[in-house]
């Protein structure tokens, strides 16, 4: 009984949704437009492999002239399809970023900048990281939804570098958990390059993400199995956290690596002589093990999708995999927070503020928890070896979003201060702030009203442009409420209080006349008694 209920509501649900986009009201919707309103909100369903599978054999399976228009049945029919509760959400603006397509153009808007910066040289310690055409760029996003965007070179492959340590690094703790890990690596940054040759006082390497760190790691992986079990093994983690995609091997890179890694070779020594790996490894091999992980190839929109499965929390968004541990990923997150950038990372975390890992490949990729992975690639490298427009997208991006971790601290989120949330629509937003804005002037609390624009007033930004769904203004408010406080801040923003009108065509001086608050409409009259155009007049 209650089934049939249930069913009832969603077939009503589906109904609206239908309408919603059926424009012309005669019961059809053209396909295309169907599947370009959830492409805008990244979801490319006749391209993906995993997801909308069956959704996709019935498109293909609707006969020609329906092709191009579905009616009602047809659409019930892919709502009551696995996945199709996605499709709901995109066509409800429900995903986690519900205005995927608006966050999609500030990612090009960026792009187009960012290409401009030409600073910064590849990496040539590893040869072959100098052949690389510097010129290549490209950005790519996943959300935990699986929305997904890309530019530029984003099919590309490249070197992944010290962006395998974080990787790596779970896999270790997988393994063998924190306290055994940790046994054997720090947790602090060095505050150092990525390869000097220091432990720390304990003489372990001080983290996971540097060199030495790393080199450790590689040792923790799977020990009891032969060597190319160990590639093998750690290359499925890679393919498994892209959705299955193909993880490539730089040959050229590593042996070049290899060639020319002294420093590697200095490290791995020094460990050895503090005895800090475990019993019976073998240096050389951990060595290769090491340079091969660091040879490993993806491409952005892959290395986009394994940073979404670190942001949601192990699971790869687009198969629904379970990869990794909550756990193991939450102290990777708080590693690469700390230590992801080598010498870079303090000033990465306090102006950033998202956890984020670079190699000397050109790739920096970071990780907003429970929202997105993004991942940018571009040779040319600062001094410190981060990409330089890694760093200059990711930090235009976060002028953009409230991304950094302590943006949550600022409370309402002013559309009008250009830092926008990515968990909200911009309509919703701006609903948002007219509500906590007219509030604030409603309970007469001025401190806080002065705080919401605060922000925004550097922004030119016009007082009489806020107007909630009845097109009331705070204007309107303070006049109705007799907040006298509040009215005189209202007049320093230029607030105009005589020609805008409410849905009723009553401008606020007309409020305060209304209500017979007479001081208020005394200070209103002074204020407009040089002006002809005073539309009320008291007696
Ligand atoms: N920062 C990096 O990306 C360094 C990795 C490189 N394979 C090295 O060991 O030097």
């Amino acid at each position: 009984m209650e089934k049939i209920f249930e069913d009832k509501n969603k077939e009503e649900e589906y109904k609206r949704i239908f309408d919603a986009y059926d424009d012309d009201m005669d019961g059809k919707i053209p396909l295309n437009f169907l599947i370009k309103q959830i492409k805008h909100q990244g979801f490319s369903i006749l391209q993906e492999k995993h997801r909308f599978q069956e959704i996709k054999q019935y498109i293909s399976s609707l006969p020609h002239k329906e092709k191009s228009n579905i009616d009602f049945q047809n659409f019930q029919d892919i709502m009551e399809m696995p996945d199709s509760d996605l499709i709901e959400k995109a066509l409800l603006g429900k995903l986690i970023v519900p205005d995927f397509s608006e966050f999609t153009e500030s990612i090009e808007k960026i792009y187009e900048i960012v290409k401009e910066v030409k600073d910064g040289e590849n990496a040539s310690y590893i040869p072959q990281l100098a052949e690389v055409d510097s010129n290549l760029f490209s950005i790519a996003a996943c959300t935990v939804d699986g929305q997904q965007c890309d530019i530029g070179d984003s099919d590309t492959y490249f070197c992944v570098q010290s962006c395998s340590k974080a990787i790596s690094y779970c896999i270790a703790v997988e393994e063998h958990g924190i306290d055994y890990v940790h046994k054997h690596v720090g947790k602090e940054p060095s505050g150092a390059s990525f390869n000097k040759n220091f432990l720390n006082p304990d003489n372990l390497p001080h983290n996971p993400m540097i060199n030495s760190g790393a080199i450790m790691i590689a040792a923790l992986i799977s020990p009891d199995l032969e060597m190319y079990k160990r590639y093998e093994y750690v290359k499925r983690y890679w393919s498994s956290l892209a959705a299955g995609a193909r993880v490539g091997f730089q040959n050229a890179t590593y042996l070049s690596e290899k060639d020319t890694a002294s420093r590697n070779f200095c490290l791995g020594h020094m460990m050895m002589d503090a005895k800090a790996f475990p019993e019976d490894t073998d240096l050389d091999n951990i060595l290769d093990f090491y340079f091969q992980l660091c040879s490993l190839e993806v491409t952005s929109k892959d290395m986009a999708i394994i940073a979404a499965s670190l942001a949601n929390g192990g699971v790869c968004p687009m198969t629904n995999q379970r990869i990794f541990k909550e756990d193991t990923v939450n102290h990777c997150l708080s590693l690469m927070h700390s230590c992801g950038m080598y010498d870079y990372s303090g000033e990465w975390a306090y102006s950033v503020g998202i956890p984020a890992k670079s190699g000397v490949g050109g790739c920096v990729f970071l990780v907003v928890p429970k929202v997105m992975g993004i991942c940018i690639f571009s040779p040319r490298l600062d001094s410190r070896g981060n990409s330089v427009r890694g760093i200059e997208a990711s930090k235009l991006l976060l002028k953009e979003y409230t991304m950094h971790r302590y943006d949550n601290l600022k409370g309402v989120v002013t559309p009008f201060s250009h830092k926008m949330s990515l968990l909200q629509s911009m309509a919703e937003q701006k609903n948002e702030f007219t509500k906590d804005l007219l509030n604030a002037v409603a309970d007469d609390d001025l401190h806080h009203l002065q705080c919401i624009l605060e922000e925004v007033k550097e922004e030119n930004f016009n007082i009489n442009s806020i107007s909630d769904y009845d097109d009331v203004t705070p204007a309107h408010v303070a006049c109705s409420f007799n907040h006298e406080e509040i009215l005189h801040y209202l007049i320093e923003l230029d607030a105009d209080f005589n020609n805008v009108t409410d849905k009723w065509g009553k401008t606020p001086l007309d409020r305060a006349s209304e209500a017979g608050h007479k001081d208020v409409v005394k200070i209103l009259h002074k204020l407009y008694a040089s002006e002809k155009d005073l539309c009320y007049t008291t007696d």
